[in-house]
């Protein structure tokens, strides 16, 4: 496993993601690892993040983990098609999520730590397609599927 979260290659002004920015003082910080030939990312909810149960966790941060999970995948997989190295100091590649189908398994526990792990389903052109599922134990608890853009370079002036 590389010791680099995929989020640390992040340029300071694509730090501020809410989910996995770590330049946001207010975020959840996830981290995404590439291990092999899939992705992981583990944490655990505050107890805030309670869904209707109060001991489940609310669908929306199940999805959030996905988001931000499935987009650094998305990023990790190109750069290993590139042949590039996270934070070689080249333009980052960025990928932003057009479309993520999540669907919920098992009422998800709160209180224990989350298991996400990605797999890269397909990468054509700017469009990476990422399989996902997020675990609590042996329990996997949702899964989902991400259609992830690459977003272009900017134009030199
Ligand atoms: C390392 C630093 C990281 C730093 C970055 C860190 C980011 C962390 C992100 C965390 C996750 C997020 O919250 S991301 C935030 C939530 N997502 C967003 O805000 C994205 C909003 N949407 C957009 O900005 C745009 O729609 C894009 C960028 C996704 C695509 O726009 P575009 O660049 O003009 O490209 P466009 O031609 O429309 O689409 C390109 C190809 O994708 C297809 N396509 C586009 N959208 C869809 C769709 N929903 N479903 C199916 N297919 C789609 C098109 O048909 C086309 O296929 P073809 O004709 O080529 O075959």
């Amino acid at each position: 496993m590389s010791d680099m979260a995929i989020q640390d290659s992040y340029p300071p002004e694509f730090a501020h993601c809410f989910g996995c920015g770590p330049g946001n003082p207010h975020g959840h910080h996830l981290k995404s690892y590439l291990l092999g030939y899939e992705t992981i990312a583990r944490f655990t909810p505050d107890l805030k993040y309670s869904g209707g149960v109060p001991d489940h966790v609310y669908g929306g941060m199940i999805a959030s983990l996905m988001d931000c999970h499935g987009t650094a995948s998305a990023a990790a997989f190109a750069y290993r098609k590139d042949g590039r190295t996270m934070g070689d100091g080249r333009r980052p590649i960025r990928f932003v999520t057009a479309s993520l189908r999540v669907e919920f398994k098992k009422p998800t526990p709160l209180g224990c730590e989350l298991v996400v792990k990605g797999q890269l389903l397909s990468l054509q052109g700017r469009k990476a397609w990422v399989d996902l599922k997020l675990a609590a134990g042996d329990q996997v608890c949702a899964t989902g599927e991400m259609l992830a853009i690459r977003l272009p370079d900017p134009v030199e002036s």
